[in-house]
């Protein structure tokens, strides 16, 4: 089902210089009306770039537009942690996006949807020896409470409603497929694998259908 509609608040162009030297320009959307009252914004990446809202997007031959959706993780993302594997698949995602043209949404959905502390709370437990989704349930949180409704009605709002979309996890495209967005196709992320998130993957993989491919142990 369509979610309600949302609408563009702001649009406005931001020059992104990573620490590995990488630059590209993104023009960054805000949106109202998103159901969850968050504050998710788009990047729109891509030689369209330098036009406003309106212009035409680069797509694929299918007619699809590459769409990354990315899930806050602020020690992943900002800090680093090698706990996870979040920081270099939103680098990789802002390269791979800019090259070919299309949008990245970056959700403020911190650890899974139940927020920093939460999730800190969760990595205590983890030190424990319970997995990643585990850890959310004995928490009283659902494995994955994530929901992308608010993901929907941003590419909605920016006219885009094919798309191919850039991930490992299956629950990401059926939700947005059920909320009308034509998913083309599902294009997997690099393996971001280190000794010290190797059990962070295997968790994705085993627990919840992630496409990662890993060494076998
Ligand atoms: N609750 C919880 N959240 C975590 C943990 N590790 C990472 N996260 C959060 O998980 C989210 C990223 O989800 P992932 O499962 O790594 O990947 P995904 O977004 O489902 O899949 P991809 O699209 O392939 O990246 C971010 O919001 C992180 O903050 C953890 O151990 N516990
Ligand atoms: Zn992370």
């Amino acid at each position: 089902m369509r979610p309600p509609t949302a609408t563009i608040r702001t649009q406005v162009e931001i020059p992104l210089r990573f620490a590995d030297g990488y630059a590209t320009t993104a023009r960054a959307f805000t949106f109202d009306g998103l159901v969850d009252g968050g504050e998710h914004v788009a990047l729109r990446l891509g030689a369209h770039l330098g036009n406003p809202l309106g212009s035409q997007l680069r797509t694929r031959t299918d007619g699809a537009t590459l769409v990354r959706v990315h899930s806050e993780c602020l020690t992943g993302d900002v800090f680093g942690s090698d706990r996870c594997d979040c920081g270099p698949q939103l680098r990789e995602s802002v390269e791979r996006v800019a090259a070919s043209g299309g949008v990245l949404l970056y959700l403020r959905q911190e650890g899974r949807g139940i927020g920093l502390y939460a999730k800190l709370d969760a990595y205590a437990l983890q030190d424990d020896g319970l997995d990643t989704y585990d850890a959310n349930l004995a928490l009283g949180f659902g494995a994955d409470d994530r929901d992308y409704t608010v993901a929907a009605q941003m590419l909605l709002a920016l006219g885009i409603d094919r798309v191919a979309l850039l991930t490992n996890n299956p629950d990401k495209a059926e939700q947005l497929a059920a909320l009308g967005i034509d998913v083309r196709a599902r294009v997997p992320t690099g393996v971001h694998l280190t000794e010290t998130n190797a059990t962070y993957l295997a968790a994705k993989v085993r627990r919840q259908q992630h496409t990662l491919e890993l060494p076998a142990i």
